[in-house]
Parts: C-alpha cells; structure tokens; sequence
C-alpha cells in the first residue's frame, strides 16, 4: 500500500473531487479536469484513485501502479493525485464524501463525473444523499449526453439543475444543485486502452 500524504486545502476552498478507477488514466480525465477547473471556478482537484469501483467486478490493476501512471498523466499545479479512500478505508462515494466533509470543515467539496456517471448514479449506495450533500459537476462525454440527461438522478434532481452558462455558481450553490457542461469531447477511454493492449492489470 502507498504511503501518501493527505492532501491540503483551506476552508472557504472549492475543490473539485474526480473519483475513478483510473486504469489507466488518459488524456480524457485530464481534459475534463481542466475544463472543470475553468467552468466550475475551482480552487484545485483532487483525484481519487479508487481501490475499486464497488460495481465493477473484474478488479483493477494494483493501486500503486495507477496512482503511478495517473501522476504522470495529470501534472497540474492545482491538482492532487491521492490514493485518499484506502487511506480512510472508504469504497463507496457517498461514505467518502461524509468522510471528507468531517475531516475537511469549510471546505466546499463538488463530486465530478463524465456523462456516463450520471446515467448510472441512481445505482449508486445512497446516491440521493450525494445529490442533496453535494453539489455534483457533470461533463459531456462522447455517447453519453442523452442517456445522462435522460436518467433517473437527471430526472428527479431537474428542479436543481444549475443551467450551463451559470457553470461558475455550482461551487457556491447550496446543494442539492447540479449542472451539466457542454465541454468539447474528449473519446478516450480506459477500457478501449485496455483493449488495445496498452495497459496490463498486473
Ligand atoms: N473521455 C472522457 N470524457 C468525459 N469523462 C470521462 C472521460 N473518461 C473518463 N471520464 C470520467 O472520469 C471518471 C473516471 O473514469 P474512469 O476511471 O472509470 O475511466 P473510464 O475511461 O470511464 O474507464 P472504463 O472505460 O474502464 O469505464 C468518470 O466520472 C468518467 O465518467
Ligand atoms: O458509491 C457507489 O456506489 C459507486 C458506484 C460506482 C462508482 N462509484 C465511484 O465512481 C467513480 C468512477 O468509477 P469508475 O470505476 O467508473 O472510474 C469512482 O470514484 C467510484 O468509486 C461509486
């Protein structure tokens, strides 16, 4: 297990939360956390390498190795790679982000995700304590911007939903609040790199 310090932030923050599996990391993860930076107004983000998507069955390649290549890939001064939910012991988002939220106090945490999140969300644990908790940022994602806008968290949360061009007030909004941005795309994708051959889960 990788030893690694907690990261930093000040109350009053606003700092983006980018969980994945991160296996491996690639140029679309990097894109939307640009793009989230600048459309969200956030002070930093930090990327949560998971220790496991708990609805994927097949396991990922070792912590370490993709903590490893996600640093590589992500060099921002505003961005954190951490290996934070095996340090907490936390698996699922909403037990993370309750975590999070105690440990950190007066920081303004938003939950970030791809298109593709949101159309699966509602099979989340507790996903609506994450949508009334938190204020969640969606990017587009090639394939997935109906479907997500389409879905049953899209659908209940609708009165909640910040519009794009108010992109800057998600990180100040009182949740529950969302929005959807309509970044250029990026069609990268762990599974396809995987795929190909380029990347070996052990
Ligand atoms: N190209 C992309 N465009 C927009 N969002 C993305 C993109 N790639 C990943 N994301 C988002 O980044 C987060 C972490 O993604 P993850 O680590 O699962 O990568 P992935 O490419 O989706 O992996 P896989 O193909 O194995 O499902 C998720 O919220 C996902 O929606
Ligand atoms: O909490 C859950 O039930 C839950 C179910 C599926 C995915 N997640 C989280 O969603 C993020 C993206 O997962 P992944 O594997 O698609 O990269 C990552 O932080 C996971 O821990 C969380």
């Amino acid at each position: 297990m990788m030893n690694s310090a907690r990261p930093f932030a000040r109350p009053g923050q606003i700092i983006g939360l980018l969980g994945g599996s991160f296996d491996p990391a690639h140029a679309g993860h990097a894109h939307i956390t640009r793009e989230a930076l600048k459309r969200f107004d956030l002070d930093a983000v930090w990327w949560l390498v998971s220790p496991g998507n708990p609805l994927k069955t097949q396991g990922p390649a070792p912590l370490d190795k993709r903590m490893a290549q996600a640093r590589q890939v992500m060099q921002h001064p505003r961005v954190t790679v951490t290996d934070i939910e095996a340090q907490l012991g936390t698996r699922y988002t909403a037990q993370t982000l309750k975590v999070l939220q105690a440990q950190f106090r007066g920081v303004r945490f938003v939950w970030l995700m791809g298109a593709d999140n949101l159309a699966q969300l509602h099979m989340w644990q507790d996903w609506k304590w994450i949508m009334t908790h938190v204020p969640v940022g969606v990017l587009a994602r090639p394939g997935d911007r109906i479907s997500a806008r389409m879905s049953p968290a899209a659908r209940l949360f609708s009165p909640y939903r910040i519009a794009g061009r108010h992109s800057q007030m998600l990180g100040h909004a009182r949740p529950p609040a969302w929005c959807f941005v309509n970044v250029p795309m990026v069609a990268q994708s762990s599974s396809a790199i995987r795929a190909a051959g380029e990347w070996s889960v052990t």
